[in-house]
């Protein structure tokens, strides 16, 4: 429980909309504790004057009577039809602050959630899993809202119901009293028992549910796969054998929901009959009216749902405490990138790495000893090495996704960890090695989020990412949307767009991982060349397989198993007759990639 303490600060915020909703509940009630009265005067009324009838049998005042008597139950009716009107005008107005309030901590709850991820260090998102992410901003969230909404409403409106109603049923008649409510603690704790088999049921049909989705997002995904390997049968069984089991839990669920109503309906049967019959030998005693019956039948019902909704607010109260548990995990994770000077100055783009050594923390992968090397600003150093040799982990440190394990990486003399992140990532453009698009247009993902970027300049670096030609033949050209329901572009398309993205912002560092492997060489070399022009102010760190890619660099860097083998210019390595040069003899001779 202590976990919801966390949401008290929302409450607080919205204190406002938590008062008017309470007096408006305790308004709600009064009100419907009147019909309740007046049913009782109506039935008291109704044997009175019945008698009174009958006494004046033959004499003229008998119509006189009857009219009195007409005329109090047209009144009373009217009380009765505007006490449950103003009833129904205070519940909406209950609704329209609780609830109103719920949604709104709702919406601020999932804004502190998504606020919070982003500030989270990569490995966070390597650790967890994205439905994992998702679920706990969407799923998780939405039971705490039930706390906040339903659960509060009805828990005050059970209280301002014992308060208001519980005394008055005393007032009349204790032992009556007693009697009626005996049933109601079962009926709240059968509730809460079926409640909680309702709840475990729903979640165990949400994994499967989950379970069926991703079964099938990924067959779709992969159907190209699954077609050429003949693997459709298969597949066909696998999904019905997890359809079957989302059927399954479904009619178990099924089974529960069925007894939840028929157990509320006797419970209170049971109340109403054990009021009727202490009541009926109160009247026989003559302690009793007929009216206190009727009065009672209300009363019971009045607080039949308040006493249910006391074994639902428990099982949601249980229920949003494990989800605000989940949700307070994620954001007790703190983000262990951060800037220790803050410093704000615009970068050059002189770059040193200085006797770095990196493992990832979760694999404990060593993936750099020991690398040193220097780019002064303005020029261009080449990453080339076997796969898993450590060249995107230079590119993610130079980022600063991650701190080194020993040594340093500074920009423009100055350590990283001074610098604000911003001013950091903001100097860089990173063309990843697994391109990422989003689903909107090739413009929009070019300027990507940069409103006061220029069609000019959105034109120039698709100009020099070689990509105009491309984007002419697409039916809408620059405004052609990408991804789900637009157009699918091709690898090197992709690349392409990727690479145009980076240079659209004029980064004063580059970073180009291994982003021309799946373009032709034809491309490759036009790409490069446009290249040339626009590396000329920037530093430039170019990853690659290829020899072809790497020679355009100041300074080569050759790595193997996370360490430097080679370093210096194309003609000194080629002239050193040692890795580099047996490399680019392969390459040259045809093979287009380090094995
Ligand atoms: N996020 C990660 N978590 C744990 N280990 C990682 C992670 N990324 C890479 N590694 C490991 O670190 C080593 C270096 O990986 P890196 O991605 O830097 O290689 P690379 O030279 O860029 O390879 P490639 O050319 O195939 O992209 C590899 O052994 C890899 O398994």
């Amino acid at each position: 429980m202590k976990e919801l303490a966390h949401i008290n600060k929302y409450l607080f915020k919205y204190k406002y909309h938590l008062l008017l909703g309470t007096v408006f509940i305790i308004i709600a009630n009064l009100f419907g504790v009147v019909p309740a009265v007046i049913v009782r005067h109506s039935f008291d009324l109704i044997q009175e004057s019945f008698q009174v009838y009958n006494l004046f049998d033959g004499i003229s005042l008998q119509s006189d009577t009857y009219d009195a008597f007409v005329w109090s139950i047209f009144v009373f009716a009217a009380i009765i039809l505007s006490s449950a009107l103003l009833r129904g005008v205070f519940m909406f107005f209950m609704r329209q602050t609780i609830i109103v309030m719920s949604r709104l901590i709702e919406y601020d709850l999932k804004n502190e959630i998504y606020e919070h991820y982003q500030t989270l260090p990569l490995s966070f998102y390597r650790k967890n899993n994205t439905g994992d992410l998702m679920n706990r901003i969407s799923e998780d969230v939405s039971k705490v809202r039930m706390y906040v909404g339903p659960a509060i409403m009805y828990g005050i409106n059970l209280a301002a119901m014992f308060v208001i109603v519980i005394p008055f049923m005393l007032s009349i008649n204790v032992e009556l009293t007693l009697y009626s409510l005996i049933p109601l603690p079962f009926l709240s704790f059968s509730i809460y028992y079926v409640n909680n088999i309702i709840n475990r049921r729903s979640e165990q049909i949400q994994r499967s549910q989950s379970n069926l989705s991703t079964f099938v997002q990924e067959a779709f995904s992969g159907i190209r796969v699954i077609k050429s390997f003949v693997r459709e049968k298969d597949y066909d069984k696998s999904f019905t054998e997890a359809s079957d089991d989302y059927k399954t839990k479904s009619l178990r669920l099924a089974f529960v929901q069925a007894l939840f109503f028929p157990l509320i309906m006797s419970l209170i049967g049971l109340s109403t009959i054990l009021t009727v019959y202490i009541g009926s030998v109160g009247v026989l005693r003559g302690e009793l009216s007929t009216g206190n019956i009727a009065e009672f039948i209300i009363y019971v019902n009045m607080l039949t749902w308040p006493v249910t909704s006391l074994g639902w607010i428990t099982s949601i109260i249980q229920s949003a405490a494990a989800s605000q548990k989940r949700v307070n995990e994620f954001l007790s994770v703190k983000n262990d990138i951060v800037s220790e000077k803050n410093i704000r100055q615009d970068i050059k783009g002189e770059l040193t790495f200085d006797k770095v050594s990196f493992t990832y923390p979760d694999s404990g992968i060593e993936a750099l000893k020991d690398v040193s090397f220097h780019v002064k600003s303005g020029d261009s150093i080449a990453i080339i090495g076997t796969t898993g040799s450590g060249k995107s982990t230079i590119a993610n440190l130079i980022c600063r996704m991650y701190d080194t394990t020993s040594g340093g990486v500074s920009l423009d003399g100055v350590p990283i960890k001074d610098f604000d992140l911003k001013s950091v990532r903001g100097a860089i453009g990173y063309v990843p090695q697994d391109v990422f698009l989003f689903s909107e247009s090739i413009r929009d993902n070019i300027a990507f989020g940069n409103g006061q970027m220029t069609d000019a300049q959105i034109k120039a670096a698709a100009d020099n990412a070689d990509l105009t030609e491309n984007i002419a033949k697409f039916p809408e050209g620059m405004a052609t949307v990408l991804g789900e329901r637009g157009i699918t572009l091709s690898g090197g398309q992709k690349q392409r767009v990727s690479i145009a993205r980076a240079v659209a912002r004029s980064p004063k560092i580059l970073i180009l991982d291994d982003c021309l492997s799946a373009v032709d060489t034809k491309t490759e070399n036009s790409i490069l060349n446009s290249m040339k022009r626009i590396m000329v102010d920037k530093t430039t760190v170019i990853i690659s397989h290829r020899v072809s890619s790497a020679q355009l660099a100041d300074n080569i860097i050759v790595l193997d198993g996370g360490t430097i083998r080679e370093q210096g210019s194309h003609q000194t390595l080629i002239s050193q007759k040692g890795i580099y040069k047996s490399l680019y003899e392969k390459q040259i001779q045809g093979e287009e990639t380090v094995s």
